[in-house]
């Protein structure tokens, strides 16, 4: 298994890829999501030749596709041939008015991701999950928050690493181009399933895979590593901003005070009422937060009065301080 893994990596096409593992060092055993496409195939296969015996995969059969079932057939004979434990775990992925099916779907599969190794597995231990996105993806992310307007979370796109109820997920492959993978894949005549919606040009991610990925490349051939070192200096900017946040509502106190919050300069009022806003899973609009500013800024005599609609809650004044209200439950 060595040796081969070892030949096919002199080849270009495995160039990045066992570069990308090469530096990969997750706690183990672990586990990794296979959704069963050419992406997570490549990751899986490259993993458990890395680590053999200590890898196990998980699927999620999300049954929102005709081709859920193709997936979930190709997953379970390939850990066969690969000899690697498989869970493959069935969730309702329905979304609820105002989500997106692909949020929905991605919820459902982190809960299914934890559920599955807490319960299902939980005599392995596992604490660490790879997952495939790579270095396409890493750029259509920034390029969809760069359509939509965002702030710097946004830009920084996707983490290498992170943490989630006691899980740390990895993505080894965010350096790594797609298609080297499925030319690793080709040549080593692993199969994959294509997802059919993944040509669907009504996405705007497959739109910006299809059309503004190959002009990207022709105008800016080093694009892949450029946005990638953007998206780190926005996510060390972002980090930087968390921090300064935390600082400044010990500062102005929970509930937020206003007088203290017109001490700070607008930038820094700015981003220590969204962080507070955040701790109630409630993200301003950039409208909101400018009008949330401007009454903060006009809060000088006893009788003004502070009610602003902000995400799906409000804003009031009372007394001396805000307060948010979600749902019908005042939070300070
Ligand atoms: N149904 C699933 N079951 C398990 N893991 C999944 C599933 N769907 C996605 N994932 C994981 O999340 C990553 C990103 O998902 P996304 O939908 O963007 O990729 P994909 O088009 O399915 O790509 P891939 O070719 O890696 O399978 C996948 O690479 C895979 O690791």
């Amino acid at each position: 298994m060595i040796s081969r893994w070892a030949t096919v990596a002199r080849s270009g096409s495995a160039q990045g890829l066992s570069e990308a593992l090469a530096s990969f060092s997750p706690g183990l055993p672990l586990a990794v999501a296979l959704s069963g496409g050419a992406d997570s195939t490549a990751l899986l296969v490259a993993c458990a030749e890395k680590w053999p015996g200590q890898v196990m995969a998980i699927h999620i059969h999300h049954g929102l596709q005709a081709a859920a079932d193709d997936f979930e057939r190709h997953c379970i004979a390939l850990c066969a041939q690969l000899n690697v434990p498989l869970a493959v775990k069935r969730v309702d992925a329905c979304h609820a008015s105002g989500e997106s099916p692909e949020d929905a779907a991605r919820k459902a599969r982190y809960a299914a991701f934890g559920a599955v190794v807490r319960e299902e597995w939980a005599q392995h231990a596992i604490k660490d999950i790879a997952i495939a996105q790579h270095a396409d993806d890493q750029v259509e992310t920034m390029l969809l928050a760069l359509s939509r307007g965002a702030g710097l979370p946004g830009l920084a796109a996707m983490p290498a690493r992170w943490e989630r109820g006691g899980i740390t997920y990895h993505r080894p492959l965010l350096a790594v181009p797609g298609a080297p993978l499925r030319a690793w894949l080709a040549e080593r005549h692993v199969p994959w399933v294509e997802d059919p919606t993944n040509t669907d040009e009504q996405f705007t991610r497959n739109r910006i895979r299809a059309r503004l990925l190959p002009a990207l490349a022709e105008s800016f051939p080093q694009f892949r590593e450029t946005f990638a070192r953007s998206a780190r200096h926005a996510a060390q900017a972002q980090a930087l901003l968390v921090e300064v946040a935390q600082q400044d509502l010990v500062l102005v106190g929970m509930p937020p005070a206003i007088k203290a919050l017109q001490a700070l300069s607008p930038p820094r009022q700015a981003n220590v009422l969204r962080h507070w806003l955040l701790q109630y899973g409630a993200r301003p609009s950039a409208a909101q937060l400018e009008q949330l500013l401007a009454q903060v800024a006009a809060c000088t005599t006893r009788g003004h009065r502070i009610h602003l609609k902000v995400a799906t809650g409000h804003v009031t004044r009372t007394g001396a301080v805000l307060h948010y209200t979600a749902a019908g439950i005042m939070a300070s």
